[in-house]
């Protein structure tokens, strides 16, 4: 199957681009009490339309990944509201947010979200079987090889390295068209010229009517994306509509700056 091909969208059970619009809302999230407490995210709204990338950077301790795990519903805001594929995930119960992980999200963790037992063939395969689908043995092989991976696919996770996990979790998303994808640091463990195929396929992902929400210290990766919100002392301090690489890292310079 060529990756142009339009594959049933997990999530409509139709053909055709999934509609996975992302809202956030007055996101605050403090962790700890009393002298100790961190207020990892103060206030935080955004908006990621469907079939658009965003890009999440922001120095060390800024609340990247506490707002990454907030939109995909891991984590739990302690005031806001989060909106992920049309549902309204704040107060949802955790039987809806499993259904959500198995229909809708797709997430590109490193050591996050792979099945130590199965191969990756068989990750890539689980959540369509989740969802009733009997993939192809050829669909899944194609996954695999448009990332780079045909000859791992008999592999299990603990024989792969970080960034061949980060791309089995790609490929997943590639097979199963989650309608939001969330990633975190898609590009870290990668050579240039494997960052640049990730690249390449996440933007043909969002082009084919998916949405990608991306943590990333990289300002090439963040300059491949749609839009880039930067956070400060977990607010957000800018968002620039596709910035050059060098204005991404100007940008990010600045806020590091003390
Ligand atoms: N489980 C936790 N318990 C207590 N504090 C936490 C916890 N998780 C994060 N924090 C704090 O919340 C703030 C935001 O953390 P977060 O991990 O979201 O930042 P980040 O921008 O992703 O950082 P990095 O780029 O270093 O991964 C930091 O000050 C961090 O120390």
């Amino acid at each position: 199957m060529s990756e142009t091909t339009p594959l049933p969208s997990v999530h409509t059970g139709r053909a055709g681009p999934p509609a996975g619009a992302v809202a956030a809302v007055g996101l605050s999230k403090t962790y700890g009490s009393g002298a100790t407490s961190v207020a990892a995210l103060t206030d935080v709204s955004l908006q990621v339309p469907a079939g658009t990338w965003l890009a999440v950077m922001g120095p060390s301790g800024s609340g990247k990944s506490t707002l990454l795990h907030c939109l995909a519903g891991l984590e739990r805001a302690d005031a806001g509201r989060v909106v992920l594929a049309g549902d309204d995930i704040s107060r949802a119960s955790d039987r809806v947010l499993t259904r959500l992980r198995r229909t809708a999200i797709g997430f590109a963790f490193q050591n996050f979200n792979l099945v130590g037992s199965l191969t990756a063939a068989e990750n890539v395969a689980l959540p369509l079987r989740l969802a009733g689908a009997r993939p192809r043995r050829a669909q899944i092989r194609a996954a695999l090889e448009s990332v780079g991976l045909g000859d791992r696919a008999r592999h299990k996770p603990g024989q792969l390295s970080g960034g061949q996990q980060q791309r089995v979790a790609l490929a997943r998303a590639i097979a199963t068209r989650p309608a939001v994808l969330f990633a975190d640091e898609p590009t870290g463990a990668l050579d240039s010229a494997a960052s640049r195929s990730v690249l390449g396929l996440l933007r043909r992902m969002v082009d084919g009517g998916q949405t990608v929400v991306m943590v990333t210290h990289d300002p090439a990766a963040a300059a491949a994306a749609d839009s880039v919100v930067f956070l400060l002392d977990g607010g957000i301090a800018d968002r620039l509509e596709r910035p050059s690489a060098d204005v991404v890292a100007a940008t990010l310079a600045g806020l590091e700056r003390p």
